[in-house]
């Protein structure tokens, strides 16, 4: 009645209004509390409790999730091991290491460390690749099957798929910012050739064809935008998998997301065109030809959908993180004169010699000391993932670097943490110096590189990319000059999962004919 009456509106409403603050009041006391029981249980109910790190990564993901939205993982993962020590509590159930003991505790092959389910959401989620399979029977299953086609012997096949690409690369440089007077001091992008490069090769080694973006010089149909932007979105749910079905899990999803990518939309074309003609799935002898004759082989144990999911996760997985290396090598180069001079010294008494044909050979520029261990440098400086690749501690657990860890636990080592460990690097750890790499430590060094990751889940495209990189280095070096437009300025770089860079602005000029 009271609160009808207009007369007597103002005092009645007053005691239920008091009724309903105290209801309120009492429901975010209530809420409080369970949050920070909840928090607390996170926080020191589990054995992590002594391991340091920061408050907020104790009692939530959230630590994890803004580090990855901010994307700056890797150096996060650095600066936290800085401040507190080899081992840091990165998420309440997650520890990241840094020390070679971890690392190798952890990504032996043969210790039962698994794939979390940070890689499960990765596509194509319908039929999981090599990259994303987290069930370690079925990976193992998958890897097998494919294992002939990354063989060292299928690599050096492959090397002319390369030498095609190269080519096409050279002259497009030589058209558009060295040819005539008109093009001198023009600045050149060379981090996004490098990219439209490393795209087209695996466009040639996987469907004998090249997606187009030398030819075209730019981004056609934004194929790789859309890579970009799909790694942007799975390295910040990977994190939080549950929360994937509010998003691009949610099946509304479907209507409003973008239509098939370029990239897939090739991959999905060539395997129409090849199942027409049987022939035609093994006669050219590229990566996707050698899929179907594993299929063929073994079709219990690889079906359609695995020779799609493989070809697919080769493109996803080897494009990005090839130009990212060949990137930093080509940086550090520059940034580092007196290296760049005796890396061309190098090249010239290899040319002098009659070493080195044109294209370079694999087997040529293998044979190169200084040419490796400024590989192996740029590669450790800037490994091409920036996230502590996360395990999971088998059953029964496990000790690391001394301390237990019960299992199921999440246990990383970022390569951009270990690489930079002055116990195995040396106190000029930060620095570009390849002539570490001729120093009585080089073995344990190279022990403790991680860019291609190690043990079962050690990069399948390896021998691709060493083959790719070590081919077009000396070809590129000998026939080009290149300096920075910006030489004071720091490279920009992002990380989502990869770390790519940008604004690698040169000036190209001729240096050779070959
Ligand atoms: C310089 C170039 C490359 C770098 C630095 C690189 C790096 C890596 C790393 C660090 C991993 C392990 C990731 C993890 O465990 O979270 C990996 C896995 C993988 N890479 Fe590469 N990669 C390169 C090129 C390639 C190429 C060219 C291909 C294929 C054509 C490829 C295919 C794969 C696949 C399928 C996996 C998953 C392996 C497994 O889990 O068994 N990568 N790569």
């Amino acid at each position: 009645m009271g609160l009808i009456s207009s007369a007597s509106g103002v005092l009645a409403s007053q005691p239920v209004a008091s009724t309903f603050d105290f209801v309120r009041a009492h429901w975010a006391v209530l809420l409080s509390v369970a949050l920070i029981l909840r928090f607390a249980v996170k926080r020191y109910w589990t054995p992590l409790r002594h391991v340091p790190g920061p408050f907020y990564a104790s009692i939530s993901r959230g630590w994890k999730v803004s580090q990855a939205l901010r994307r700056r993982m890797h150096y996060a993962c650095i600066e936290m091991h800085k401040k507190y020590g080899p081992v840091v509590r990165i998420a309440p159930d997650e520890v990241s290491f840094s020390s070679a003991a971890a690392a190798k505790e952890i990504y032996s092959t043969g210790k039962g460390f698994h794939k979390t389910d940070y890689y499960a959401l990765f596509p194509p989620p319908e039929n999981p690749d090599i990259f994303t399979e987290t069930d370690e029977e079925k990976h193992g299953v998958k890897r097998r099957m494919a294992s002939n086609a990354y063989s060292m012997k299928s690599v050096l096949d492959f090397e002319r798929f390369v030498d095609k690409t190269e080519k096409c690369f050279f002259r497009r440089l030589d058209e558009l910012f060295v040819r005539g007077e008109e093009r001198a001091g023009e600045e050149c992008d060379l981090g996004s050739w490098l990219q439209y490069f490393a795209f087209d090769v695996i466009g040639e080694i996987l469907l004998s064809r090249s997606f187009g973006f030398l030819e075209a010089g730019s981004d056609v149909m934004g194929g790789i935008d859309f890579i970009e932007k799909t790694f942007d979105y799975y390295a910040v749910l990977g994190h939080i998998p549950e929360y994937h079905i509010f998003f691009w899990g949610n099946p509304l999803w479907n209507f409003v997301k973008p239509k098939i990518s370029l990239v897939t939309g090739i991959v999905l074309g060539e395997m129409r065109a090849r199942k027409t003609s049987s022939d035609k799935q093994f006669d050219r002898k590229d990566l996707m030809s050698r899929f179907f004759e594993s299929k063929e082989a073994h079709p219990e144990k690889m079906n359609e959908m695995d020779v799609f999911s493989i070809s697919h996760g080769a493109i996803f997985a080897g494009s990005d993180s090839t130009a990212i290396s060949l990137r930093s090598i080509l940086y550090q180069l520059m940034k580092n004169p007196d290296k760049y001079s005796k890396m061309m010294e190098e090249i010239e008494e290899y040319d002098r010699k009659g070493l080195l044909s044109t294209p370079v050979a694999y087997s040529q520029a293998i044979k190169m000391p200084y040419l490796q261990a400024v590989i192996k440098e740029g590669m450790r400086l800037h490994p091409a993932v920036g996230i502590p690749m996360p395990r999971y501690v088998p059953p029964g657990g496990a000790v690391i670097d001394g301390r237990y860890y019960p299992e199921k636990t999440r246990v990383g080592v970022n390569a951009w943490v270990i690489h930079r460990n002055q116990e195995i690097f040396g106190a000029d750890a930060d620095a570009f110096r390849p002539e570490r790499w001729f120093e009585d430590n080089n073995k344990s060094m190279e022990r403790n590189l991680y860019y291609f990751g190690a043990g079962s889940h050690v990069c399948i495209g390896k021998n691709i990319s060493l083959m790719e990189i070590n081919k077009l280095l000396p070809g590129f070096l000998r026939r080009y000059r290149v300096r920075l437009v910006n030489p004071d300025e720091e490279l920009k770089h992002r990380c989502n999962f990869f770390v790519p860079q940008s604004g690698l602005k040169v000036y190209v000029e001729r240096r050779s004919n070959n």
